[in-house]
């Protein structure tokens, strides 16, 4: 199978080596496409690699009816309609670690050029003004950097001040006191982070809680003299307030790397003096960009392939030797949703599911996501994937129960499944037997042992004499061959389950012959 991929930003060709190596996909790298054109052309991608400019929309989603896979080389993804790609089952991974050196470094540059004039006084003498009194600088050792948002580049941004003698203190609704004594800085609430800062960075992603948060509230509780840097995202400073603050003098100087709306060609913070910019650099070196060019591709390739990625946005993703552990469980998982729903033949309205056993210490999401996707793909189709399974049961109004337990019910392992439709409520339950693969154990209240794999028959029958006989014959008249049989009964003469494998599909003349036995209550052919 070969893969068609879409690169629609600059990436590093070094970068997109490994996608240049495999031998299934056909690149095409066009960073010149204007929104309707790639609306036009994305049907044609199996995937598409992005940085921060290509805009990827919900309607540029909802048109792009083959594509797998986005992959964003860096690390914001507010380009990306997250929502719509889970949506439609497209898979985000994006690479969270390639470029942190690069945006401290830049924010680090940044803080320097702001706190000495630097742009300001080299712009003056590209000019001719040899100005020295106009551009006098304050220091850094001893002052104030508060930190808004410590993660991956928060905490190099931090080291990196530190070893500039300053004050750091850092503001992050994960920031554990530990966590700051080991980094050896401050920390506090937003307000007391902002309030005692002579210079604020900010490095949270842009989100709804982040959008504006430096805004006229922020600033009217900072010191005066303050100076701003934000090498994150265009939108965490509000820009009007940030302006104001400018004119009004309560803000000595600001560094932006990024903006609410990129690109431009002017803007008015750029009119004042006090502001120096860049086109949003900050992950613009050239070992970032081959960094987070080869993590993307990676992840591209593997997913393409089939295999597992390793920076997932809209999926939870798990360390190694987690998934390690909850991978063989994927296939019995699927097999068990898509055989109750076979077994009930109608929607499901809510499942149930309890994990036991050696699966209790195990993180099960992404077996509950593998059951919901064999139980939806049978209603909505061969889209459902895991991406898009748990929303698809959301948006279907289909209710979710998840519960473990360390309890031992006869083996190792067990995940037991329950499904209501409106009119029936059915069981399953199967394990992974050592060695041996996936078994379904029980269905209901019986006992079975059976493999969940091709083609079977559910039946249920009154345990009487001469009904296993007559079933057979009937079967044998319709040229099926029964592979394996298992037999359970509530008690001797009582409602009993048989559950056959047989070699091909059972047509729908044998089902509604078998179904006319007297004895029998209930045939079901599932297939899987
Ligand atoms: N200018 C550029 O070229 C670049 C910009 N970026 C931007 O920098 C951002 C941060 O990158 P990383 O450090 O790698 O991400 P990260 O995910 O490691 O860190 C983000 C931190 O922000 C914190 N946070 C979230 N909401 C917050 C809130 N309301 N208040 C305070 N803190 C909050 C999180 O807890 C987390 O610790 C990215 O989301 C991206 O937008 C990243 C790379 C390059
Ligand atoms: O792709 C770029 O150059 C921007 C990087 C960035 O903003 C990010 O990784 O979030």
């Amino acid at each position: 199978m070969s893969f068609n991929i879409l690169i629609s930003d600059p990436l590093s060709e070094e970068g997109i080596y490994p996608l240049r190596q495999a031998d299934n996909v056909n690149i095409v790298m066009d960073t010149g496409l204007t929104n309707e054109q790639l609306e036009e052309r994305i049907h044609e991608f199996d995937a598409l690699l992005v940085r921060s400019q290509t805009q990827v929309t919900r309607s540029l989603i909802s048109k792009a009816t083959n594509l797998k896979i986005i992959g964003r080389a860096g690390v914001g993804v507010d380009n990306i309609d997250l929502d719509a790609a889970t949506e439609y089952g497209i898979i985000v991974v994006n690479a969270p670690n390639g470029n942190t050196n690069s945006a401290a470094e830049h924010t680090m540059a940044m803080l320097m050029a702001l706190s000495r004039n630097i742009p300001q006084a080299y712009h003056a003498l590209k000019n001719q003004k040899w100005d020295r009194k106009k551009y006098v600088g304050v220091e850094l050792k001893n002052k104030t950097l508060g930190i808004v948002g410590l993660g991956r580049i928060g905490v190099e941004v931090a080291a990196r001040a530190k070893g500039q003698r300053m004050n750091v203190v850092a503001y992050d609704p994960f920031l554990t006191e530990e966590k700051a004594e080991k980094l050896g800085i401050g920390y506090g609430t937003f307000e007391e982070v902002i309030k005692q800062a002579d210079f604020i960075t900010v490095h949270t992603p842009l989100l709804k809680e982040t959008r504006h948060m430096i805004n006229a509230d922020a600033f009217s509780i900072m010191k005066n003299g303050v100076q701003i840097i934000n090498c994150a995202r265009g939108g965490i400073i509000d820009e009007d307030a940030l302006y104001d603050a400018i004119l009004s003098g309560k803000v000595a100087g600001a560094a932006l790397d990024v903006f609410e709306k990129e690109p431009f060609m002017d803007h008015k913070l750029l009119e004042l003096p006090e502001v120096v910019a860049t086109p949003h650099l900050g992950a613009s070196t050239i070992e970032a960009q081959e960094s987070v060019a080869i993590d993307v591709s990676h992840d591209v390739i593997s997913f393409l392939n089939e295999d597992m990625v390793k920076n997932p946005v809209n999926l939870p993703s798990l360390p190694k030797e987690a998934l390690a552990k909850i991978e063989p469980y994927f296939d019995l998982a699927e097999k068990l949703g898509a055989f109750l729903i076979d077994l009930t033949n109608e929607v499901a309205e809510e499942v149930s599911i309890s994990y036991s056993g050696e699966l209790y210490d195990m993180d099960v999401s992404p077996l509950t996501r593998n059951l919901v996707k064999g139980i939806l793909k049978r209603h909505l189709g061969s889209h459902v994937n895991d991406v898009n399974a748990l929303y698809l049961a959301e948006r279907n109004g289909i209710a979710i129960n998840e519960n473990k337990t360390s309890v031992l019910k006869g083996f190792t392992n067990l995940i037991s499944v329950e499904i209501k439709t409106k009119t029936k409520q059915r069981t399953v339950a199967g394990t992974l037997l050592n060695g041996f693969g996936p078994r379904i154990v029980k269905v209901d209240n019986y006992r079975v042992d059976v493999t969940p794999k091709g083609h079977m028959v559910v039946i249920q029958h009154i345990d009487q004499p001469g009904v296993i006989g007559r079933m057979g014959s009937m079967l044998a008249k319709h040229d099926v061959n029964i592979a394996t049989m298992q037999v359970d009964r509530s008690d001797i003469g009582g409602n009993a389950m048989m559950m056959l494998t047989i070699d091909k599909h059972l047509e729908q003349d044998a089902l509604e012959e078998l179904q006319n036995l007297e004895e029998i209550k209930e045939v079901v052919a599932i297939d899987l």
